[in-house]
């Protein structure tokens, strides 16, 4: 054919993608005896010029082929497309609308110009719905064909069908338990939260298991009913009531709530409490103020909510200043429309000063309880014995607030204030921060968990308990400090949270959760003998958390990296936990076999061995596609250090490392020292250290994986979130020719920026290893040693393509940490993309934004693996 030429196809090894999306437009039979597809590209396989854009082969601006049977019209309307598309804003990764021509990761431009973009939505819709849905009826399971070939580079759908397959697997959020009259008969009501990505938001849904205990199986189980708008949803302790609060919007989209009251055939109340001006809104279960609690006597339910603000007015309103001064707090609010109400930081900003709050459930009348500290913020109240009282943690609000989220070490103490006497005591020692007051069936003892009040953000926490007619004779510590354990020894209490009820019906044992190493585990605790004991049911996976107790039965909630969260029940015996009866609830969960997952055990070599705290070993998780050691290919690797850096990688399913995984990379999540669970030494031991002992332990990790060939150690790239950032940055900077991509969100980048900036200033100080108070200034030398913490200090060095993810709204990570980082890479003339996310705060964790982030970072993968 006269001015024809024929150009080589990509090879699928070099660039598997490319060579696809050739395969695809050059339009021959892909199945049948004639099929023609990727595996049957060779060196001599060649496609003619004219299957290109101009009809003389590839160009910077067409560098693929699109199929020879298109129609000048159609040409046409391609290319209109084309220039439409790379001067608009851009197409979210789950649009109907099929991005027909990004050239960045063109795959689906053949297809484009062969059909009307209504067809191809629905082609491409049911393309992606059915492989998936098909390859799970066929082999239970969503390993597709493609994931088979880990090191190439995986194609768009299959990252977006991966994607919509693990994170509509449900998560647990919480499960009560009731007994019925007939002690037997038990049932289980369920909390699950669900991403739903057409919606683009989380839903909640609720399930009930009906059991007899005395049998030990369960009798029915409802279908799950989505329930979107509770807050709270607590039975009474006689189990005959329920008090729940709703939030509805009213008619001009305001948020409102109504607190109802139930009884078992109907509802019996419901209050507007907005309506009675008493408080602000009322905290959710926030994990950090939020409770809500029926009294014994079942006349009263305990809350917390914001304090009310006083109305404020400008100067210049129309109303006469004097007809607004009735009472001084009126007078007061006028010219304060602009005052500053300090919030509690990322994540709690509706959240200033939190009051107690009473409501009389007979007459639906709320009482603010006023005994409080005026320099108090109250929270996690629950009723003192004989409903005579309160007791509650309050924290110190003054001179200023730190930020709260994911900070157990701020100033706090436990109350108590008698209703009846007015009169408030402090329980807990000072210099201690302090969660979770909880006391026993009996209302003979109260347990709290206590840590200092400074230093490391989360770190070993004791349990502490009085007897609470003797509360004046002292506190005992049931669990101390753990400062290092042995392999298989109890390594101290780590956790973020401990179960409303948390105490056997003995009131002797305690079940708790902690993290243990790299996995949650329950304990149970004997608060006589200060023992701790794991509960380890051969029904449960790797990680177990409980959710509720009630007289000794327990419901947990299991997962591990490839299995999805299930439930199961148990009726504790603690003189005995091995003979404690077992049931699962969920009769189905899913067990990903895409791939395998398994535990690595770390000592830092010699010149690591930490010259105070010796030797501390650490662990990671790696993730390896299912088949990635088949024919000796490696697949590549992601580095996946988690933030904090007091945090941990649990073993919990996570979806992120699954989707990952799935798509063809090993994945290696890192506890490196200073993560949660391995003892309290291991957290100090990176005091002062931050960005030297941390990105050591990483990058030595995935030294020994590549080592043992269990991946390609010219394939390695890395990402993480704020402190994970911090670490991907840093990586980057210490070791520019490792990695071939990075991606990073909110990382922190130069502390001596975000020191005045972020809500956890003592957060800087305390890593670099100086002490902080509330009146601590940064100095030259203070400065400098945060200097040289901060991965900008090695920006020169890096070569790395870098992808930034940015919520704007962050208030832990300010964005201008990463913006600061964008223009030095810039600069540099390192490439960089920024995708910056307007309502996002720190975790990113909406579900477009979620989606569209870690799409983007295999799409960036990819992209930098298969371009060298
Ligand atoms: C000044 S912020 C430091 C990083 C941040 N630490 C605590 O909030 C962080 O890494 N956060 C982790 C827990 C995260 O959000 O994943």
């Amino acid at each position: 054919m006269q001015g024809v030429e024929f150009i080589y196809f990509p090879q699928p090894n070099v660039d598997y993608s490319k060579c696809e999306k050739w395969v695809t437009a050059c339009g021959r039979p892909t199945t049948g005896k004639h099929a023609f597809v990727v595996k049957n590209v060779n060196r001599n396989t060649y496609i003619c010029t004219k299957h290109f854009v101009g009809g003389k082969g590839p160009t910077a601006e067409y560098p693929d082929p699109i199929p020879a049977v298109v129609s000048n019209a159609e040409l046409e309307a391609f290319k209109r497309r084309k220039r439409r598309k790379s001067s608009s804003s851009g197409d979210s990764t789950f649009d109907s609308s099929v991005p027909t021509t990004d050239n960045r990761y063109g795959y689906i431009v053949a297809k484009a110009a062969l059909y009307s973009e209504a067809d191809l939505d629905k082609s491409i819709h049911n393309m992606v719905g059915h492989a998936l849905t098909k390859a799970v009826e066929e082999t239970g399971h969503p390993y597709l064909e493609d994931s088979n070939t880990p090191h190439r580079s995986v194609s768009y759908e299959t990252i977006v069908e991966a994607y919509r397959y693990f994170t509509q697997l449900p998560e647990v959020t919480s499960a009560s338990i009731r007994a019925e009259e007939n002690e037997n008969i038990i049932s289980v009501q369920s909390m699950w939260s669900q991403r739903d990505i057409d919606r683009k938001e989380k839903t909640s849904f609720g399930r009930t298991y009906v059991l007899d205990a005395a049998k030990n199986v369960v009798v029915s189980c409802s279908s799950p009913q989505e329930i979107n708008n509770q807050v709270w949803n607590v039975a009474s302790p006689s189990g005959k009531y329920r008090a729940i609060l709703r939030k509805q919007k009213d008619k001009k989209g305001d948020d409102k709530q109504y607190l109802e009251i139930w009884n078992a055939v109907q509802k019996v109340k419901t209050i507007n409490v907005e309506g009675l001006e008493k408080h602000g809104k009322i905290i959710s279960d926030d994990g950090h103020f939020g409770s809500f609690q029926w009294s014994r006597a079942e006349g009263h339910v305990l809350y917390v909510a914001e304090k009310k603000r006083p109305k404020a007015s400008s100067f210049f309103d129309s109303k006469p200043f004097s007809e607004s001064t009735e009472s001084k707090e009126k007078e007061t609010a006028r010219g304060d429309e602009f005052l500053y109400y300090q919030n509690w930081g990322e994540q709690i900003t509706e959240q200033s000063s939190t009051v107690l709050c009473v409501m009389d459930v007979e007459t639906g009348t709320v009482s603010v309880l006023e005994s409080v500290p005026e320099n108090v913020s109250p929270g996690q109240a629950v009723w003192a014995p004989d409903d005579a009282g309160v007791v509650f943690i309050g924290w110190i609000h003054e001179p200023y607030r730190l930020g709260l989220k994911h900070c157990v070490q701020r100033r706090s103490f436990v109350y108590h204030l008698d209703i009846q006497k007015n009169k408030i005591e402090k329980i807990s020692e000072d210099g201690r921060a302090v969660r979770f007051p909880r006391f026993s069936p009996d209302d003979r003892w109260l347990v709290y968990l206590d840590t200092l009040d400074s230093g490391p953000h989360n770190m070993c926490s004791r349990l502490m308990m009085c007897e609470w007619e003797r509360r004046h004779d002292g506190l005992k510590p049931i669990l101390d400090i753990v400062n290092s354990a042995k392999e298989e020894e109890f390594p101290g209490l780590f956790t973020w949270s401990v179960p409303v009820h948390t105490w056997l019906s003995d009131s002797i044992h305690l079940v708790l959760n902690t993290f243990w190493g790299s996995r949650s585990e329950v304990v149970v605790v004997n608060t006589q003998t200060k023992s701790v004991v794991r509960v380890r049911p051969d029904l449960a996976s790797w990680s177990s958390t409980v959710l509720d107790i009630h007289g000794n039965h327990v419901v947990i909630g299991c997962s591990s990296p490839n299995q999805a969260p299930y439930l199961i029940f148990g009726t504790l015996v603690p003189s005995d936990l091995g003979s404690s009866q077992w049931l699962r609830l969920d009769n189905k969960s899913e067990v990903i076999t895409s791939f395998e997952w398994q535990i690595i055990q770390h000592s830092p070599s010699s010149d690591r061995v930490h010259p105070k705290y010796g030797n501390l070993d650490y662990e990671s998780i790696l993730y390896l596609p299912k088949g990635s050691s088949v024919n000796g290919s490696k697949p590549p690797l992601i580095l996946f250090p988690h933030g904090g850096p007091h945090s941990v990688c649990d073993g919990s399913f996570a979806f992120q490392p699954a989707v990952y995984c799935h798509c063809g990379f090993a994945v290696l999540l890192v506890n490196f020292r200073g993560s949660l669970g391995f003892g309290q030494d291991s957290i100090l031991s990176i005091l002062g250290r931050i960005g030297d002992q941390d990105v050591k332990d990483c990058k030595s990790a995935a030294d020994e994986v590549i080592e043992k060939g269990l991946a390609d150690g010219t394939k390695v790239v890395v990402c993480g979130g704020s402190h994970g950032g911090f670490l991907a940055t840093h990586l980057i900077g210490q070791y520019p020719d490792y990695f071939k991509a990075a991606c990073a969100r909110n990382p922190v980048t130069n502390l001596t920026s975000m020191v005045g900036t972020t809500d956890i200033i003592s957060w800087v100080f305390t890593e670099v290893g100086e002490t902080f108070s509330y009146d601590t200034q940064v100095d030259a030398t203070i400065l400098s040693k945060m200097w040289d913490a901060s991965p900008v200090r090695c920006i020169k060095q890096v070569k790395t393509p870098v992808l930034l993810q940015v919520g704007l709204k962050d208030l832990r990570v300010p964005p201008s940490q990463s913006l600061e980082y964008w223009k030095m890479l810039k600069a540099n003339g390192v490439p960089v993309r920024c995708l910056t996310y307007p309502d996002s705060n720190h975790p990113l964790s909406e579900v477009e934004v979620e989606a569209d982030g870690l799409i983007n970072s295999i799409l960036w993968f990819c992209q930098h693996l298969t371009s060298q």
